[in-house]
């Protein structure tokens, strides 16, 4: 494969960078009234302004010839025809036969898999619509009241970060619920919410073999059992995987999984079966939405020319700010309450794919990969780690999303939200030079000493790039075009920097080390084996836990 420090494209951009990588992007506005139109697209009800990033036409054509030299085009093709791209476990790629919403086969070893996926979407609109409308009806003859998703990583971040972004859509008198945390707490403060002849439990695990599914997915059952008996499982009881044979073996009826396909990775999953939870909650025309919007996203990535197509864009200033202007992190920022969960749903796609150190030929990457994701709502982000953006030491770009509407016209509070959603990246971009700074100064009667200390501190160099995602409304449709966009703009950056980004051996060793040291916290007998560290922790723990039965 490509070293990509080694395309001509590459040493352009250095070449570029060292030019104009710092030059003042307020100049820049004012040079060009047309910045705005000329880098920022709209697609349906998404406009992405990236006109707030330190670029020119030249850059772009730069970042774009990188990507072309990357193969990102033939890479984007060998994925939607079902090439085994994810080379290390010897899969293809293929989330987007999920949400195929032509009539086109997606091949698997050249047979087409859309008939499986549409049956098993058949299965779920019927379960999710019996359970949706109340007439799945538990052991003792009950509608269902809560639905609790146990899952982790992929088999829960998507559903609970979708779910939570449709609210609006959901049935107030259904509750969604998801435990994903290994640590019981997570479990008991559910169950405490739920009464067992009114709980449906999903049990969603790709592989069913993920200790913190099966440790949850046991006690839940348990504590079901014990009120109703082993005869309300199957009503009680469903699963979502690719592993029927250990679903079987846990207890729940094969009929009553949902199955989905090793094709499928589990951080793009939440199309599949996976998505039952979603679908449960809004109602499968809704989840059909969702996977219209993704579908969507999917055509334009993969027809659009590279220099007017979404994802390859967000992509490439990734990487221009990433291998070229030094940055190390990027911040997910949505002005939307309703999609609190997407930073932390964003780290497992963005973290979990790209956060690799070796090439597709296994020598180390001597670039920099996958960037360090992290965010929070606005306008609660800028009254904790804003601060850091602004002034700090470090380039840190930010993605700005923003619906045009909010379904909770309360007041002035959209449009304070959405002044604070175009204040911030406008502040980031200009800055406050020491001349505005000395000039407030100086009008509120500071004296020339005070001011001469307070200046420096009170300056903003600016110059902070930013994206701004803006649509219309949180719909299901606009989600699914978001969630999708990321998804490219991940795989793009993987082309580009020449790593497998669908495997996730990295998550390995610690789950390997666990399994090793549960035994040794109940045992008496001496650890050994373990560094210092590890072996006087666990004599601390032991020193210090209370024997519990069972
Ligand atoms: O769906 P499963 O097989 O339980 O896996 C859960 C998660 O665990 C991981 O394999 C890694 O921890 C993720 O990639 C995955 O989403």
């Amino acid at each position: 494969m490509t070293n990509p420090t080694r395309l001509p494209a590459w040493a352009a951009l250095e070449a570029r960078a060292a030019k104009i990588g710092a030059r003042p992007m307020r100049d820049m506005f004012a040079a060009d009234p047309d910045r705005f139109r000329s880098f920022s697209l709209l697609l349906g009800d998404l406009l992405l302004d990236y006109s707030k990033n330190r670029i020119d036409c030249d850059t772009m054509g730069l970042l774009e010839a990188l990507a072309n030299q990357s193969g990102v085009s033939e890479a984007r093709d060998a994925m939607f025809s079902g090439e085994k791209i994810n080379a290390t476990e010897r899969r293809p790629v293929l989330h987007v036969a999920l949400r195929n919403r032509s009539d086109r086969p997606m091949l698997v070893d050249g047979h087409d898999v859309m008939p499986q996926v549409r049956a098993v979407l058949a299965k779920m609109r019927d379960f999710s619509d019996r359970v949706h409308s109340g007439r799945w009806k538990g052991a003792t003859g009950k509608t269902m009241a809560t639905v609790v998703n146990i899952g982790i990583g992929g088999s829960d971040l998507g559903p609970a970060m979708v779910t939570e972004a449709l609210k609006p859509y959901q049935r107030p008198d259904l509750a969604v619920r998801f435990i994903s945390n290994v640590d019981g707490s997570h479990a008991a403060e559910v169950l405490k919410a739920c009464d067992p002849e009114t709980t449906l439990f999903i049990v969603a695990s790709k592989t069913f073999t993920t200790q913190e599914t099966i440790a949850n997915a046991t006690t839940c059952r348990d504590w079901l059992v014990g009120t109703l008996g082993e005869a309300a499982i199957p009503k009680h009881f469903v699963a979502l995987s690719t592993n029927g044979k250990a679903v079987a073996e846990f207890g729940i009826d094969t009929a009553n999984m949902f199955e989905f396909w090793d094709w499928v990775g589990g951080r793009y999953s939440l199309w599949s079966a996976i998505g039952l939870s979603i679908a449960v909650a809004v109602g499968f025309d809704r989840f059909e939405e969702l996977l219209d919007g993704a579908f969507a996203m999917d055509e334009h990535f993969r027809t659009a020319p590279l220099a007017a197509n979404m994802p390859v864009i967000l992509a490439m200033l990734g990487v221009w700010y990433g291998n070229f202007l030094g940055a190390q992190a990027y911040a997910v920022l949505p002005y939307d309450q309703y999609l609190h969960r997407l930073p932390a749903y964003l780290q497992q796609l963005d973290m979990e794919s790209n956060g690799k150190g070796t090439a597709k030929d296994g020598s180390p990457a001597t670039w920099q990969t996958g960037a360090i994701v992290f965010g929070e709502p606005g306008t609660n982000g800028q009254h904790a780690f804003y601060q850091l953006i602004h002034q700090g030491t470090k380039l840190i770009p930010c993605d700005f999303l923003a619906a045009a509407e909010t379904h909770n016209p309360l007041g002035e509070h959209h449009l304070m939200l959405l002044s604070n959603f175009l204040a911030q990246p406008e502040a980031l971009m200009r800055g406050k030079t020491e001349d505005e700074v000395r000039a407030e100064l100086t009008a509120v009667g500071m004296s020339e000493a005070e001011i001469a200390f307070q200046l420096p501190h009170r300056v903003f160099s600016g110059n902070r790039p930013t994206n701004s995602l803006l649509y219309r409304r949180l719909d299901p449709r606009t989600l699914g075009m978001l969630i999708a966009l990321y998804e490219h703009k991940v795989f793009v950056q993987g082309v580009v920097w020449d790593v497998f980004s669908f495997d996730q051996w990295g998550v390995e060793l610690g789950k390997v080390l666990a399994k090793k040291i549960l035994p040794e916290l109940s045992s008496t007998t001496p650890v050994s084996g373990h560094d210092s560290s590890t072996t006087g922790l666990i004599a601390q723990l032991r020193a210090w836990r209370t024997p519990h039965p069972g």
